[in-house]
């Protein structure tokens, strides 16, 4: 329907979605399958459990890289607040912490601000029940006095929770000069670059020219931005709803192939498109890799909420989640990076600072929903390079004798990487999807 009867879809890019994923032993079509039967049912309805579905974050924090703050650099403009008369209905009475001056602020633009983002779109649910927000003191005291083997105690008193499942990660209409700044940065913090490349973003022909280690760098980001653009994609705000000037959240959602296409199609990203896409696969791999080395130590975790059934639950269903991901075949090699002496020591500091810098970039992201997800999705690929690259750590032996005493993963970094997954196998799921429709 979208592409035109004189195009078929292996034109467009599917057919160079074959063969291995780049940098691993696996092939795309063993983790498509292993995906969309095995894991993606179960990381799916996992993340649904509170443990999983409530995320501390600090979406208040400045941007510490441009002077002007986010909005302003989102817009290039002042942004007026409006009136309180001025507010749509589905603004008014979003109680238990909501914070209503900082939302107007933020995310309602003035006519005359160039709309890099929507305001009803990117708005975030901050609504969490009384009974829940009583839980969070037990979890804290659970937390606290886990911490004890802890090398960074959780300090951030900005910090909240939110209910990732009223805020799913799809269209928010953040796009423009403030989106293209953060990926702009994101890809220039990547100092990994070829010779004699001077913009931002790499092309993918001149990734071979590099060593093992940047591309791994470039693909982790390029595949993050891949899932972002893919679930947007998915998630589209198909028919807009107007409702006092503003689109409505309550319009029809799904998926939007004809931005698929200009997304991913090797005619519209100058045959980019498939490359970004193989790039998702690769830190899926990644990513699952972690949580088969980490497994140990995620089998004795407690998955702490005070709700004794609920929490017996998780642990079958986290534990049944690592047995199948136990059982992929072909899982990513990370021992053949960071190899040789003192410069291998250097290029893994580089790494880490570089991907530090990233998740610093996130509080630079104008539109709260995106940096919910952007920190997110950036924490929990943190988590699993933490993993990865913890050579000090023999999770099998310290799990056998019940104590690890040299590795600890907190809370929030536990419900990243397993949203982060979900995330990442959400995507190769709809895309499974969007092939499968296109047929
Ligand atoms: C952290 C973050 C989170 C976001 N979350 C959301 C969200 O939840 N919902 C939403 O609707 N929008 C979100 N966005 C915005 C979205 O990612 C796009 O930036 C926006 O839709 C504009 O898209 P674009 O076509 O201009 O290209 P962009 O996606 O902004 O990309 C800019 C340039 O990067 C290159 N590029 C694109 N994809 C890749 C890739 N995979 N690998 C390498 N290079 C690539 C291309 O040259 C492209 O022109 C988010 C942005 C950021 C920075």
């Amino acid at each position: 329907i979208f592409f035109g009867a004189d195009k078929t879809i292996n034109e467009l890019c599917f057919c160079k979605l074959q063969g291995k994923v780049d940098d691993c032993n696996c092939t795309i079509d063993a983790v498509d399958y292993f995906n969309n039967k095995k894991a993606y049912p179960r990381i799916s309805s996992l993340v649904l459990k509170d443990y999983f579905r409530f995320y501390k974050v600090n979406l208040k924090a400045k941007c510490p890289f441009w002077t002007d703050d986010s909005r302003c650099a989102m817009r290039y403009c002042n942004v007026k607040p409006c009136r309180q008369s001025d507010l749509p209905p589905v603004y008014k009475g979003f109680a238990n912490g909501g914070d209503v001056s900082y939302t107007l602020s933020k995310n309602l633009a003035s006519d005359d601000c160039e709309q890099d983002t929507n305001a009803e779109l990117s708005f975030l649910n901050t609504t969490l029940s009384a009974s829940i927000m009583e839980d969070f003191a037990a979890w804290k005291a659970y937390d606290d006095a886990q911490d004890y083997y802890c090398q960074l105690p959780d300090v951030d008193d900005e910090a909240e929770y939110v209910d990732l499942t009223l805020n799913p990660e799809r269209f928010t209409g953040y796009k423009g000069k403030s989106a293209h700044r953060i990926w702009n940065s994101i890809y220039m913090e990547n100092c990994f670059r070829p010779k004699n490349s001077y913009g931002a973003y790499i092309r993918s022909s001149k990734l071979n020219g590099m060593c093992l280690e940047k591309r791994v760098f470039y693909r982790v980001v390029s595949g993050l931005h891949a899932s972002i653009n893919l679930h947007l994609c998915a998630n589209y705000l198909l028919s807009e709803r107007e409702s006092y000037g503003i689109i409505s959240d309550t319009g029809r959602w799904g998926k939007n192939f004809k931005e698929f296409e200009r997304r991913f199609s090797p005619a519209m990203t100058d045959g980019e498109g498939p490359q970004w896409l193989r790039n998702l696969y690769f830190v899926y791999s990644l990513e699952l890799r972690a949580l088969e080395k980490a497994a140990p130590y995620l089998e004795q975790e407690k998955y702490y909420t005070g709700r004794e059934k609920e929490d017996n639950e998780t642990v079958a269903a986290v534990n049944d989640f690592l047995r199948v991901v136990k059982t992929f075949p072909e899982h990513f090699n990370e021992s053949a990076m960071f190899q040789g002496g003192d410069s291998a020591k250097k290029l893994k500091a580089d790494f880490k600072s570089h991907f530090r810098n990233i998740s610093r970039i996130m509080d630079c992201v104008g539109c709260d929903k995106c940096k919910l997800w952007g920190k997110l999705q950036i924490q929990g690929l943190g988590t699993a390079l933490k993993i990865l690259f913890a050579d000090h750590v023999d999770f099998e032996s310290e799990a056998q004798k019940g104590q690890f005493s040299t590795f600890r993963l907190r809370r929030s970094e536990i419900v990243a990487l397993f949203n982060s997954i979900a995330r990442l196998s959400s995507s190769i799921y709809e895309l499974d999807q969007f092939g499968l429709t296109m047929r």
